[in-house]
């Protein structure tokens, strides 16, 4: 049985240490909801996989690394290598990654070390500082936040595959400092103004109204802290922005993609200062693609095959930028 309790103890005593207590009572409602009044129907599935994972000792950790990486001085034995590929396999599909443990690499469908290497040259020092990632995934930017020298790290995300697979690498590691909650944004207590910096990447166009999530964003910050917004957008002047009829890329639950210059207005319009864009690029196949982990489809099958600067369904291709902001 999946003992969400005893998982999500180390949180509460994190919190609990750090006197959020109305914060752990608002997450316990959360998690209990979500746990015991409408539990998914793979999680047991999931946690079997999770049970299956070896116990192994002396691990070491390169969080710094493009894979996130655990290894142990010793090699496994052929036993433990295979427990561990059966847990991980059990755990797919793997989207958001690479990671490496103790020899399995896990090539995921989504290479996020390309991201992190196109955001974190331009963020502030992230040492010392308690950080919030919406929308985390499976966790993976969490452990690169984690090796830039954060002090505390919480990830929210409301996928619980991606949870399992946070734990499939936190079972593993000493991390007393980095969580993750299965909840959304709008799931946290209002008004958080506890971290230095919050990351939102991948989230805004998911979102029916971006201004709210760029308000939300706002309120988790202290004063002066750094947001980090990374989305879709789209070449056009300032106003413009483009609402898909249905799917966009054959992705569901796409509302807006703006042009930079629409998103800039919209962080001004929500308390943002000193917005700067400071990457914008277009998403290939080297960054998304089908794999031994995810076998399903992906970017290659979400373009026109006739001209691959367009969506399936004759939108503009994907492309991403990245805005860093203060919290006016
Ligand atoms: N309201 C919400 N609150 C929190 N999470 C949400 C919400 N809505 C969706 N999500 C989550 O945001 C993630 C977006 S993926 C980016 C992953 C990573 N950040 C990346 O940049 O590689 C991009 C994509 O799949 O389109 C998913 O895991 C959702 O469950």
């Amino acid at each position: 049985m999946f003992d969400w309790k005893q998982r999500f103890q180390p949180l509460f005593t994190d919190l609990e240490s750090n006197d959020q207590l109305q914060w752990a009572d608002h997450i316990w409602d959360q998690l209990y909801r979500q746990f015991e009044t409408r539990p998914h129907g793979d999680l047991e599935r999931w946690n079997d996989a999770l049970s299956e994972l070896p116990v192994l000792h002396e691990v070491e950790t390169d969080f710094n690394a493009p894979a996130v990486t655990l290894t142990t001085p010793k090699p496994l034995t052929e036993g433990q290598h295979r427990e561990l590929e059966t847990g991980l396999r059990g755990l797919m599909p793997w989207r958001k990654g690479p990671f490496s443990f103790f020899g399995i690499e896990i090539d995921t469908e989504w290479r996020s070390d390309l991201k992190w290497d196109r955001i974190s040259p331009y963020i502030s020092d992230l040492t010392g500082r308690r950080v919030l990632d919406v929308g985390c995934g499976s966790g993976y930017h969490l452990w690169r936040m984690a090796g830039a020298g954060a002090s505390d790290v919480i990830g929210v995300d409301p996928g619980l595959l991606f949870l399992m697979q946070f734990f499939s690498v936190k079972d593993f590691v000493d991390a007393p400092h980095i969580h993750m909650i299965p909840a959304r944004l709008e799931d946290l207590p209002p008004k958080l103004e506890y971290f230095d910096t919050t990351f939102s990447m991948g989230v805004l166009y998911h979102r029916r109204s971006p201004l709210d999530h760029l308000l939300e964003l706002r309120d988790t910050l202290r004063d002066g802290g750094e947001l980090v917004l990374e989305t879709l957008v789209v070449d056009g002047p300032e106003g413009y922005s483009l609402m898909p009829e249905d799917r966009y890329g054959m992705m569901r639950n796409v509302w807006f993609l703006p042009s930079c210059d629409t998103l800039m207005r919209w962080l001004d319009r929500t308390g943002f200062r000193n917005a700067r864009v400071v990457d914008v690029t277009v998403t290939t196949a080297e960054e998304q693609r089908s794999t031994d982990w995810m076998r399903f489809q992906s970017l290659e099958d979400f373009l026109d095959p006739n001209d691959p600067t367009k969506t399936i369904e004759g939108y503009p291709g994907p492309k991403r930028a990245t805005i860093i902001a203060d919290k006016g």
